[in-house]
C-alpha cells in the first residue's frame, strides 16, 4: 500500500458510529489515501474502541478519573489541564503526528492549553456537532432541539461539522446541513435520522478539511520554491 497521504486521530465516547463511518470511508474511494492511526476513547466500554480494533487500529483508554482522584473537588481545572496535556503527548507520541483529529461523539470540553499545544504541532481539531451553527451548543443537543420543535420554537435543526477552538461548539463551520423537525415525531425518530445526517456529514466534513490542509501545504512548498 502506498504510504498514505493523511493520518486521523479519532476521539471517541460511545458507540462509535460515526467512527465506522470514517473507517468505512477510508477503505472505499470516499477518503483515498487516508489512515486512522489511532482512536481514543475517555470511556472504557465505548463500543467504538471494538471497532477500531476490529478494523486493526491502535486504540488508547484515556481515563479523566484517575485525574480527577489527585485533586480536590476544589482543583478539578487542573485535573483536567492534566488529563488534556496527556493526552496532547499520547497524540504527539505518534509518528509522523496526525494531519487531523477529529472529535467524533467526543464528551469531553477540551481545554485551551490542549489547543494550543496541538495547534503548536500544526494538527488542528474537527467535531461533529448534532446543531446548527450558533444553536444548541453543548451536550445533548438533540433533545434541546427536539423540546424547542415541540413548543414551536424552532421547525429545523441540523448538523455540522466544526473547527474546535476554546468556546465549546463555536468554531468556524466547515459541513452543515439542516434537518427539518416534524410534528408528532419522537426523539428517537429524530436522532435516526440525524445520525443519518452525521455519518454522510463526518466524511464530508473530514474530506474538506484535509482538502484546506493540502492545499495551505502547496502554497507552503510553493511559496518556498526559489523565485526563477
Ligand atoms: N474546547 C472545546 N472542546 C470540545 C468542543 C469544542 O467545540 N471546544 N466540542 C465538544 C463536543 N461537544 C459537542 O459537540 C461537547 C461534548 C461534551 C460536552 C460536555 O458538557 N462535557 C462534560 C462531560 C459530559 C459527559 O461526560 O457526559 C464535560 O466535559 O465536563 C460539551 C460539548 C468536544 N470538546
Ligand atoms: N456534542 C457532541 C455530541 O453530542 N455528539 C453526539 O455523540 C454521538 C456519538 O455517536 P457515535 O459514538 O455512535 O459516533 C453522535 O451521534 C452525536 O450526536
Amino acid at each position: 500500500m502506498s504510504d498514505p497521504t493523511y493520518r486521523l486521530t479519532i476521539l471517541i465516547s460511545g458507540n462509535g458510529t460515526n467512527l465506522q463511518a470514517l473507517i468505512d470511508a477510508c477503505a472505499s474511494s470516499s477518503l483515498p489515501s487516508t489512515i486512522i492511526t489511532r482512536v481514543i476513547s475517555n470511556r472504557k466500554s465505548a463500543y467504538g474502541l471494538t471497532r477500531a480494533a476490529n478494523a486493526s487500529i491502535p486504540t488508547t483508554y484515556h481515563n479523566l478519573l484517575s485525574y480527577k482522584k489527585r485533586y480536590p473537588e476544589s482543583s478539578i481545572q487542573l485535573a483536567r489541564e492534566e488529563y488534556d496535556a496527556e493526552l496532547a503527548s499520547i497524540i504527539l507520541s505518534d509518528t509522523p503526528h496526525p494531519d487531523l483529529i477529529v472529535c467524533a461523539g467526543w464528551m469531553h470540553i477540551l481545554t485551551p492549553s490542549f489547543l494550543t499545544t496541538v495547534t503548536a504541532a500544526g494538527i488542528p481539531v474537527i467535531n461533529l456537532h448534532p446543531a446548527l451553527p450558533g444553536e444548541f451548543a453543548g451536550a445533548g443537543a438533540i433533545e434541546r432541539a427536539w423540546e424547542a420543535g415541540k413548543k414551536g420554537d424552532v421547525t429545523r435543526t441540523g448538523v455540522m461539522i466544526h473547527e474546535v477552538i476554546a468556546e465549546v461548539d463555536a468554531g468556524r463551520a466547515i459541513a452543515v446541513q439542516e434537518v427539518e423537525l416534524r410534528q408528532g415525531e419522537s426523539l428517537e425518530e429524530l436522532e435516526d435520522r440525524i445520525h443519518q445526517v452525521e455519518h454522510r456529514l463526518i466524511v464530508e466534513g473530514t474530506k474538506k478539511k484535509l482538502q484546506e490542509i493540502g492545499d495551505k501545504r502547496a502554497k507552503e512548498v510553493g511559496g518556498s520554491q526559489p523565485s526563477t
